[in-house]
């Protein structure tokens, strides 16, 4: 009795699940996977996401994605770089929860800005926005000149050396500007004295993302019995270490030390890779500078000399088209919510693939081409086709500080040193490691202006 009972209730559960399911998939194509493990198999390593977003967006523009057998899987959601589906979900007001995935930040960045929601990040967002006023951000320009004092020092020795690697070394200056700025509090990370916190918040980036595509690590159970959480616990105790006692401010201040460093670092690095691969974009970037500058070896930059650099404007635009520090966001529905004609259940993830956005050839025409001029009469009919720091209400708050931040130092570096590829060429390898980073560096050759 007890067994047709169970036979009854298994059907049943299947034929329920199954509607369900139909209900969902009728919304957006699925790429073929296995029937019991889903995608599981070709996710698996995160140096290979972009790889695998490529072929997956071959089926359409937002494909859903499963983890585990369709009837029931562990996790399923949907993944765009669909236009008007991003348009639609970054402009709603009710979409402002971010997706589980997030979950992974929040021992290190708590109820910090970027991962909480509802009324709590509403307040908190209202309380923030002032402190990026344009004449508050006017006085930070004296520190992000005075740590790129400090940098220029220190690239100094690599004058005509086959090869530097950029990214330890952008990273600390971010580092040192993030934390006068938001904290002010001089921290010399620049002088050696911060490497660990450096490394903890890129094991950090690089443990989340691959928790996040990984079908053992997703479950806190698993996830304990792994070297990965080891290594994360060990990063946190580091990232922790300056105890401060309002655990809310501690959160905020985690928040802006990741969210302001790491990704302004990225955009540098990857920037002076482009300059350093385009001579003639480098010299029209310099030139500009030589007609802001009098004395453009050695000025004193203000607020208003960084507003007319408008072509190296355009330069970090493109660069932050073609290698966005944010790669990925994500969204998380809390009710049904229908879209053109589709349905899109309640307790989705949906993850928004910035990268695929901005290669795509309908709204930038040769898409891997680095082409700054493209920013010149951008065409601002299609807003939602570059979203760097994403767009609608949960946009990056810091998006004009990073602008200025990586003007003042790129200007610097420009106008002190020829930026050259390396010989042979260092290729960037992408690995999105929550912000996009190379994972072999970011290599150049400098050589010191007459
Ligand atoms: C090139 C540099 C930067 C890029 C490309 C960038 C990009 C982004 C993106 C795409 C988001 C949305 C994230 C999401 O929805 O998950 C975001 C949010 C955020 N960013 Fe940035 N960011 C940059 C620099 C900065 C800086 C310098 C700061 C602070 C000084 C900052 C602080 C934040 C904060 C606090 C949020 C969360 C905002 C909210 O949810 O209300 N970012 N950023």
């Amino acid at each position: 009795m007890l067994l047709v009972a169970a036979l009854f209730f298994a059907v049943f559960l299947y034929f329920f699940l199954k509607k369900n399911r139909t209900k969902n998939d009728k919304s957006f194509p699925q790429p073929p996977g296995n029937i019991l493990l889903g995608h599981i198999l070709y996710i698996t390593s995160t140096t290979h996401i972009l790889d695998v977003a490529k072929k997956n967006f071959s089926y359409g523009n937002t494909v859903t994605l499963r983890f585990g057998p369709d009837i029931c899987p562990i996790r399923k959601g949907l993944v765009t770089q669909d236009y008007n589906l991003i348009q639609f979900i970054l402009n709603s007001r009710k979409l402002i929860k971010k997706s589980e995935n997030y979950i992974f930040l929040k021992k290190w960045l708590g109820n910090g800005l970027l991962i909480s929601d509802g009324d709590y990040w509403k307040r908190h967002r209202k309380i923030l926005t002032p402190a990026f006023h344009f004449e508050i951000l006017k006085n930070f320009v004296e520190v992000f000149e005075a740590a790129g004092d400090v940098l220029m020092e220190k690239l100094q020795k690599y004058d005509e050396v086959a090869t530097v690697d950029l990214d330890i070394l952008i990273t600390l200056y971010t580092l040192d500007v993030i934390c006068e700025t938001a904290m002010g509090t001089k921290i010399n990370a620049q002088s050696g004295q911060n490497i660990a916190y450096v490394e903890s918040v890129r094991n950090m980036c690089k443990t989340v993302i691959e928790r996040a595509f990984s079908p053992i690590k997703v479950f806190d159970q698993l996830y304990w019995l792994t070297g990965d959480y080891y290594k994360q616990q060990k990063a946190l105790k580091i990232l922790h270490d300056d105890v401060l006692s309002i655990s809310e401010l501690r959160e905020e201040v985690d928040t802006f030390m990741f969210e302001g460093h790491d990704t302004t670092a990225s955009g540098i690095c990857f920037a002076l890779y482009c300059l350093a691969d385009h001579p003639e974009v480098q010299e029209k970037v310099f030139q500009e500078q030589k007609e802001i500058f009098e004395d453009w070896k050695n000025p004193e930059t203000t607020y208003s000399d960084l507003q007319k650099m408008k072509y190296l404007e355009c330069v970090l635009k493109e660069t932050l088209r073609l290698y966005p520090s944010v790669p990925v966001i994500g969204r998380y529905t809390t009710e049904e919510m229908n879209f053109d004609g589709y349905v899109i259940p309640k307790n989705t993830n949906i993850v928004i693939f910035i990268y695929g956005l901005h290669r795509n050839p309908d709204y930038f025409p040769e898409p891997e081409k680095f082409k700054p001029e493209r920013f010149e009469n951008f065409n601002n009919s299609l807003p939602f086709s570059y979203i760097p720091f994403s767009a609608g209400p949960r946009n990056c708050i810091g998006q004009k500080f990073a602008m200025l931040e990586m003007k003042s130092v790129i200007s610097k570096i420009v106008r002190q040193f020829e930026i050259k590829p390396t010989v042979p060429r260092h290729e960037v390898q992408l690995s999105p490691e929550t912000v996009l980073k190379s994972g072999n560096g970011v290599k150049v050759t400098l050589k010191k202006r007459d």
